[in-house]
């Protein structure tokens, strides 16, 4: 039987990795004379994956970036932040015992990131956390991605959750529209890496710390449907 399912974005949601993904990606580009970014460069780069914030940082600082050089960007960035996890990124405020409490009350959990899946699941394990997701995707997990909804849906199928009785929670554009297209509830929360203030994403709810992420709030959601 389908079991009620709360699914999480990673990066910005469940986990600040903001110095980490700064510092691979900085080992990465200033190796090709691209001056470093900062973390607020970081909220326009992230959400699209790996490749794609590469991308977007030699877009940035107007740098040419050919197909073997990205390749050669890519392996630098995944070598270098799967060899320092989980260096300092850390659970938000009250994640554990939110997950703690969720899980307590019959709901299986799920993580749906764009980050590459190699690179979710090391940090999770880095992490202590993987056991507690019963399924884990990431941007190269199937062949679409966020905000594509069969992201969210073959996440949550995998995990063997029930997609009437499933929310999203996440931190940016790409969660909230992932959940809209899968017709989900979405939550957002603040403290993540949106480039636009969360409430105009539109989400179903924000929670402004995980302590508000409570079974009967989820709950309350799938009756609303
Ligand atoms: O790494 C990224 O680009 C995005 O990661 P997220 O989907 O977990 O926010
Ligand atoms: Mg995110």
């Amino acid at each position: 039987m389908s079991s009620p399912i709360v699914v999480f974005d990673l990066d910005g949601t469940l986990v600040d990795t903001a110095p980490d993904l700064v510092a691979s990606l900085n080992h990465a580009v200033t190796q090709a004379g691209v001056e470093p970014v900062t973390y607020r460069d970081l909220t326009h780069l992230v959400g699209h994956g790996a490749r794609a914030m590469i991308e977007r940082t030699f877009a940035l600082r107007n740098k040419p970036l050919d197909e073997d050089a990205l390749t050669w960007q890519m392996k630098e960035f995944v070598d270098f932040y799967h060899g320092s996890m989980p260096g300092d990124s850390l659970p938000y405020p009250g994640m554990l015992d939110a997950l703690d409490r969720l899980t307590a009350a019959g709901f299986k959990l799920a993580v749906c990131t764009n980050k590459p899946e190699m690179l979710a699941n090391r940090l999770l394990e880095r992490l202590g956390l993987i056991d507690r997701f019963a399924a884990v995707s990431g941007g190269d997990t199937f062949e679409i991605r966020k905000p594509h909804a069969d992201h969210l849906l073959r996440t949550i199928a995998n995990a063997g959750g029930s997609a009437q009785h499933s929310v999203m929670v996440g931190d940016s554009l790409n969660d909230i529209l992932v959940a809209r297209n899968a017709v989900i509830p979405s939550i957002a929360v603040p403290f993540g890496y949106s480039d636009v203030p969360i409430e105009s994403l539109e989400p179903t709810l924000i929670i402004r710390h995980f302590d508000e992420l409570t079974p009967e709030l989820v709950t309350g959601l799938f009756n609303g449907k």
